[in-house]
């Protein structure tokens, strides 16, 4: 009688549903990403992460690991090549949490916005890097009447100059926001992208948004740089963030504008599929019944005009200043809150109910929100 082996999944126990989305593939075990070593990984399958593991030879060095799923987009935490060379199937959920990112971007620039009061469409800003998150960044800013400036030079050389800036240009908008990956070699390498020269060119008006990732932009320089405002959500050397940033920062968060419950789940859907592909196992799909519904509706009433109607909704939707206070007085919940994050929803889930105000009725139709009665 041939005896059938059990297959052994190790998945980050960041990864929501895994148990009952990778349950039917064989034994699921769960670690948080920042502890599994090549001691965990030895006698595993596949190994499913997000960004806190190094997975490199190491990691894998010693172990039977065939397959290496990420259920996030960043790469530098994987050694693509050693998986290569080492014939281990790599797959990354790739644009996942793009509209998570860009939401948050447009959400932290409206809650600027309001407090400084000045109206976003008359600003331009400049989107460094358009690729998943910086075209839907694009389309968002748009949709707000904000001129954007696209800096892509990998995409120019590709696709031709037409409708992108170099950087220079780039950093002359009044709000800068960063969407490269962080790569250290190559001819477009992004480390200390924004360097002393680069944040030297801005001025006392600008801001600077960094979601993308710490090391894009010179921490040490930009703690030199008079803005009027940096939205900081990736950090160097986190989880120690430099407290002295959190203090020039307008608003802080710990690495979570990728961190809606769509992006998550679809990270974890993207890897399960490319999974039983790679298995040549049917895939189950009931678990999405069990799903939460969607959030209740917002009613807007009597908006005194379309940006302070926007930012009523956006903050039903989701309060961000309690990303910022989550860490700002205690930065070492850095790693804390962000494993253990409250769940929000993306704006397409959300119903609005919206009397009298056609611009922001319009407005919130191009942001994806669902227009009811
Ligand atoms: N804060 C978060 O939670 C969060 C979430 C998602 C992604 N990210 C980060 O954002 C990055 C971008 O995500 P994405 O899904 O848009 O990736 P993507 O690969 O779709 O897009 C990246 C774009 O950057 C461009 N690029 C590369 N080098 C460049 C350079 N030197 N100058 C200008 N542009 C350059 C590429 O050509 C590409 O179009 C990811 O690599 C990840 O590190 C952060
Ligand atoms: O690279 C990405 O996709 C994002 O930065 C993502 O949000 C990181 O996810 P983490 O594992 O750090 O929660």
């Amino acid at each position: 009688m041939t005896q059938i082996v059990q297959r052994k999944l190790l998945i980050d126990d960041a990864v929501p549903y895994a148990q009952t989305i990778f349950g039917h593939l064989g034994k699921v075990m769960t670690l948080p990403g920042r502890e599994i070593n090549a001691e965990a990984v030895k006698d595993i399958d596949a190994l499913i992460v997000r960004s806190r593991t190094q997975v490199n030879a190491e990691l894998l060095a010693d172990s039977k690991v065939s397959y290496v799923g990420s259920t996030v987009v960043g790469l530098d935490h994987i050694d693509q090549d050693y998986l290569a060379n080492t014939q281990r199937h790599f797959y990354s959920a790739q644009g996942c949490n793009a509209n998570s990112v860009a939401e948050f971007v447009i959400h932290a620039l409206i809650l600027l916005a309001e407090q400084e009061n000045f109206d976003i469409s008359t600003k331009s800003l400049g989107i460094i890097g358009v690729g998943h998150v910086g075209k839907l960044l694009h389309a968002k800013a748009q949709a707000l009447g904000v001129t954007c400036l696209l800096n892509d030079p990998p995409r120019a050389k590709q696709e031709g100059n037409q409708g992108f800036v170099d950087l220079e240009h780039a950093l002359q908008a009044d709000i800068i926001s960063v969407h490269t990956p962080l790569t250290f070699s190559g001819a477009d390498k992004t480390y200390h992208l924004i360097n002393s020269e680069k944040l030297a060119l801005l001025n006392p008006q600008q801001i600077l948004v960094n979601a993308a990732r710490g090391g894009i932009i010179d921490e040490q320089a930009l703690l030199q740089t008079h803005l009027k405002a940096k939205i900081t959500d990736c950090w160097e050397n986190e989880p120690n963030i430099n407290p002295e940033l959190i203090e020039q920062s307008f608003l802080v968060s710990p690495h979570i504008a990728g961190h809606s419950f769509e992006a998550k789940l679809a990270g974890s859907t993207m890897v399960y599929h490319d999974l039983c592909s790679f298995w040549n196992e049917p895939q189950k799909n009931d678990w999405q019944q069990k799903l939460p519904k969607i959030p209740k509706a917002i009613t807007v009433q009597n908006a005194e005009n379309w940006q302070k109607g926007l930012f009523y909704v956006l903050q039903k939707t989701h309060l961000i200043q309690n990303d910022d206070q989550a860490i700002r007085h205690n930065p070492s919940n850095f790693e804390g809150y962000r494993r253990n994050y409250p769940t929000h929803h993306e704006w397409h889930k959300q119903q609005v109910k919206v009397t009298k105000n056609q611009k922001l009725n319009c407005i919130l139709q191009k942001l994806n929100f669902q227009l009811i009665g």
